[in-house]
């Protein structure tokens, strides 16, 4: 049996809501092999964001040599980036090994506001990295950032599904949680040819620290599995559902994601 292997590229949360953290995580509880690549450490808790310390470029190039040359993941998320270089070189890597499953998730600003991708960055991830990615999973605002376009109505995410899959993104989720009206939650999924909306209930919460992150490692994990992309945002979505509702609630700020909600039927 081929064990599925996944390997993320991010930043490491010490809140363990987000980040690495969040994708090992979730990686696990969908019966993956997880692997990481870590661009930065950062202090954060529910409040927000205390500190960033960027590793040196060396440090995560080897990292990803160490693995690549190894222990062959079968889908690669990015989830923070921080800097140009970073992304430069994560893009070159992704070239060299001819990583074909490759989940972006733009992570540019945590819940509390504080930025996570150098402004100056945004360029090189459109230009570099967003054309080789199988799937980009921008929020709204991420969304607007990347194509300069205003995102209100379902048209408008349409619109801007297609800019960034003329970008290069083979597969595009323009995800709705920054969307405020209604009591659902949508997701627009859109392969270059079809539109589809993944949907649940919205949860009236503050905690949805590392929503983003758990979704985006839970499409890489069922991707690693071999589904198609359709698949596996139907099971990420009822992933980050069950790990919403089932609210851990610790934390006085934006408490993260119950992880274990999925498969609580184990425990
Ligand atoms: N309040 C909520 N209730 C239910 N689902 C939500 C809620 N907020 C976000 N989601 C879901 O969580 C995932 C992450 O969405 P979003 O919050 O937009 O991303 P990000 O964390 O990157 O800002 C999406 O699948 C979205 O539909
Ligand atoms: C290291 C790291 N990476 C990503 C996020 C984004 O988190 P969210 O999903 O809450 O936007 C974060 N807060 N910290």
């Amino acid at each position: 049996m081929t064990v599925p292997r996944a390997l993320t590229i991010a930043g490491s949360d010490s809140g363990g809501g987000a980040g690495i953290q969040a994708d090992l995580k979730t990686f696990q509880e969908l019966g993956v092999f997880g692997m990481t690549a870590i661009t930065a450490v950062t202090a954060q808790n529910t409040l927000g964001v205390q500190g960033v310390y960027p590793l040196s470029v060396e440090a995560l190039k080897t990292q990803i040599q160490s693995i690549a040359t190894d222990l062959n993941p079968h889908a690669i998320k990015t989830g923070m980036l921080f800097n140009a270089e970073m992304i430069q070189l994560v893009s070159e890597q992704v070239r060299e090994y001819n990583w074909e499953n490759l989940i972006v998730d733009p992570v540019m600003v945590a819940k509390g506001g504080q930025s996570l991708l150098l402004e100056e960055a945004v360029e090189a991830l459109i230009t570099s990295l967003l054309p080789l990615a199988k799937v980009i999973t921008p929020n709204i605002p991420e969304a607007e950032v990347l194509t300069g376009m205003k995102i209100v109505t379902l048209d408008h995410k349409k619109a801007a599904a297609k800019k960034l899959h003329q970008l290069g993104a083979q597969h595009v989720i323009i995800k709705g949680g920054h969307d405020i009206l209604g009591d659902t939650v949508s997701d627009l999924l859109y392969d270059g040819q079809y539109f589809e909306e993944f949907t649940g209930p919205r949860k009236e919460t503050k905690h949805t620290h590392g929503t983003g992150c758990t979704y985006a490692a839970a499409i890489t994990a069922e991707i690693s599995k071999g589904r198609s992309v359709s698949e596996a945002v139907t099971t990420a979505k009822s992933f980050i559902q069950a790990a919403i509702e089932e609210e851990l609630g610790f934390g006085s700020g934006h408490g993260p994601t119950n992880h274990w909600a999925f498969n609580k039927t184990r425990f």
